[in-house]
């Protein structure tokens, strides 16, 4: 309970009477990059920022504790209620996507697991504007420093795990969002990581967030030296902030961004969860901009409703086109995963995970330890140590001839036939570059996370190459849009996912070192073997997201089908930005949530340094 006690912050409004009659910067969404650029464009005590949530401000222990955690499954109100469109190439599948309706958006319910992309990643974003871009790995770096303080491990957690490396180089010291190391590892982890670093090519880069491929420690969002709670967008950059020109409303939904010609000059807002008539909209004026941080699923809806968009889609749901931006909503990309079982037999390192629900020795000692000083094994999330492989590691045969079919991919034939050219465009640059990071091994393609005892039940494919698209639902603009991931419309996609899967079989049930574990394969089965079988058991297990939804406001040039330009401004539209997952044109191969804190760092800049 002592967890929950009142914290002192920035204002929250009881009701859109408290509002200011407008705000310098009004910011849609208070989610992982909203709070963080609310709170850096507030920091000078003077310039005013409005924050409106759709969500709550959730004060729970199921956010706060560390503990195994992912947070997302504790409260339903915490997610957004959308189901995908059916899912053509798997069986018109339909799948849940998690992102979170919650102060703090989705770094309030993940699984704290934080980690950089690849050189490569970052240098990608700004090779499609040509030279000079600072949307590049040395441009971003500096705002990876600022975005997150580092809290080495303990002598104790180093000596207890070979193969922990870290270099403060790559990591600050000033900001309130913690990158801390647990106080307690499973001991099998060693083995799990001793099978991939015998790999040839297979490297443990000195740091985790140096930019490399490599088997890997990497820390936790979460004050390992204070509370030992989760670190989030909320405690980060709102928590025990007092600031009275910072401003958040909670429960709101804003459903339009106001323009006058094609300036943005406000937004308009709804209380969450009343629907039809007697509805009370208020709007608010913005002074200078707007940002849009509602995320990659609601960011691209938000601007179509506005008039900002493909121009036939708002046409079709009865929108005016305000400024036809035919990028928007389209490039929608996620990791996808494959579910893969693997038992060990005979497993007896202890403790492990299982000991977690089922030895009451073992809970006693953990609770011993937390209770005197939050350490032990309750001080740990979910995982920290993995694999993060390039082809050329996972299919050395193979990478070549996969490359070379993507170079000769006529991109139109994978998007929908009704893409405009210039989004057809900017699919054929990626995929010339996708093709280059497949030939290199700087580039991860296949990511697994430790468990400490048997395989965790599936891998991730870190840069698929297929599209989707979020569009609003025409026949009720208003009602969650229509997600439609296309997993595998690329089909080269599925010939990648075999490698890696032949790969994961390879290292994970067929490796010598694991033997003494006397692994078996429970699905799919050592029976799977042609590319037949591999296809239709992918077709049937398959999760077409990782909770890492990016892409659908991409920050390309306008003749890519561009959203964002490099200042993350909308095309188009003066005082209108948007700073969240979406503007990513191609996800890093990693989890999300540390490259959006180090963009919404960087944009905050960009916003203080170029006002229009
Ligand atoms: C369950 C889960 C587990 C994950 N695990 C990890 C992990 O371990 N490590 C990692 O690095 N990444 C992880 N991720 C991904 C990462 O957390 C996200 O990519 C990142 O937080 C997205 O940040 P964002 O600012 O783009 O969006 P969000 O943080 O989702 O913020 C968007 C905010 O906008 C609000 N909003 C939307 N529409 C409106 C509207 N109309 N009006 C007002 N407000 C609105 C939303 O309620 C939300 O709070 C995970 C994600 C999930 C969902």
């Amino acid at each position: 309970a002592a967890l929950n006690a009142p914290k002192i912050h920035a204002r929250v409004l009881d009701g859109p009477e408290a509002l200011n009659k407008s705000y310098d910067y009004v910011i849609i969404g208070g989610g992982t990059a909203g709070l963080t650029v609310g709170d850096r464009l507030s920091e000078d005590g003077k310039t005013t920022v409005l924050v409106i949530e759709n969500g709550e401000l959730a004060n729970s222990d199921e956010i706060n504790n560390v503990r195994d955690r992912v947070s997302w499954n504790a409260e339903p109100w915490w997610l957004y209620n959308i189901t995908s469109a059916p899912n053509k190439e798997l069986e018109n599948l339909e799948s849940t996507v998690y992102i979170a309706n919650v102060v703090g958006g989705s770094s309030a319910l993940n699984g704290m697991q934080c980690v950089r992309g690849t050189t490569d990643d970052y240098d990608r974003w700004g090779s499609f504007f040509g030279n000079g871009s600072t949307w590049s790995w040395n441009g971003i770096l500096p705002y990876f420093k600022k975005g997150l303080h580092f809290q080495p491990p303990s002598e104790e957690a180093v000596d207890q795990m070979p193969g922990i490396k870290y270099d403060e180089f790559y990591w600050g010291t000033t900001s309130r969002l913690y990158a801390g190391w647990p106080s307690f590892q499973w001991p099998g982890i060693k083995y799990q990581f001793e099978v991939f670093t015998e790999l040839p090519g297979v490297e443990v880069p000195k740091d985790s967030g140096a930019g490399q491929t490599g088997v890997y420690w990497y820390p936790t969002f979460m004050d390992a030296e204070g509370s030992v709670n989760r670190s989030y967008a909320r405690t980060g950059h709102w928590d025990n902030l007092n600031r009275a020109n910072y401003d958040l409303i909670t429960e709101s939904k804003v459903t339009k961004i106001e323009l006058d010609g094609n300036k943005a000059t406000g937004v308009v807002f709804r209380p969450s969860e009343v629907d039809g008539e007697g509805v009370e909209f208020t709007t608010v004026k913005a002074n200078k901009e707007v940002i849009l941080s509602a995320g990659t699923i609601h960011s691209p809806q938000l601007l179509q409703l506005s008039g900002i968009g493909p121009r036939k889609l708002l046409e079709s749901a009865g929108i005016e086109p305000k400024v036809e931006l035919p990028g928007v909503g389209q490039n929608f990309h996620d990791h996808t995963t494959l579910h893969f079982e693997i038992k060990f037999r005979n497993y007896s390192i202890h403790p492990n995970r299982r000991d977690d629900f089922e030895d009451p020795d073992f809970i006693a000692w953990a609770d011993e330890l937390w209770d005197a000083n939050r350490t032990g094994p309750w001080s740990r999330a979910l995982w920290n140590t993995g694999a993060w492989l390039g082809l050329p590691v996972v299919a050395p045969e193979a990478y070549e001839s996969i490359a070379a079919k993507v170079d000769a991919q006529n991109a139109a034939d994978y998007l929908p036939t009704s893409s405009d050219p210039t989004v057809i465009a900017g699919y054929q640059a990626r995929l010339a570059s996708l093709a280059e990071a497949i030939r290199s091994s700087d580039n991860i393609f296949y990511s697994h996370y430790f468990s400490g005892d048997e395989p965790v039940n599936y891998f991730t494919y870190e840069h698929p190459l297929s599209l989707g698209t979020v569009n609003i639902n025409i026949s009720a603009p208003e009602s969650e849009p229509i997600v439609d991931y296309r997993t595998y419309s690329n089909p080269v996609d599925f010939d990648i996912m075999l490698e890696l899967a032949r790969f994961h079989r390879r290292i994970n049930v067929e490796s010598p070192l694991l033997a003494q574990f006397d692994p078996v394969e429970t699905s799919p089965g050592l029976n799977v073997t042609s590319r037949e079988d591999w296809v239709a058991y992918m077709r049937h297990n398959t999760e077409p997201t990782a909770m890492h939804p990016t892409g659908t406001c991409a920050m390309m040039p306008l003749e890519l089908g561009g959203v964002v330009d490099e200042q993350l401004r909308v095309y188009g539209v003066k005082g209108l930005r948007v700073v969240d997952a979406s503007v990513m044109s191609v996800i890093v191969g990693v989890n999300l949530a540390g490259t959006v804190f180090a963009i919404a760092e960087k944009g905050a800049d960009l916003i203080k340094n170029g006002s229009e």
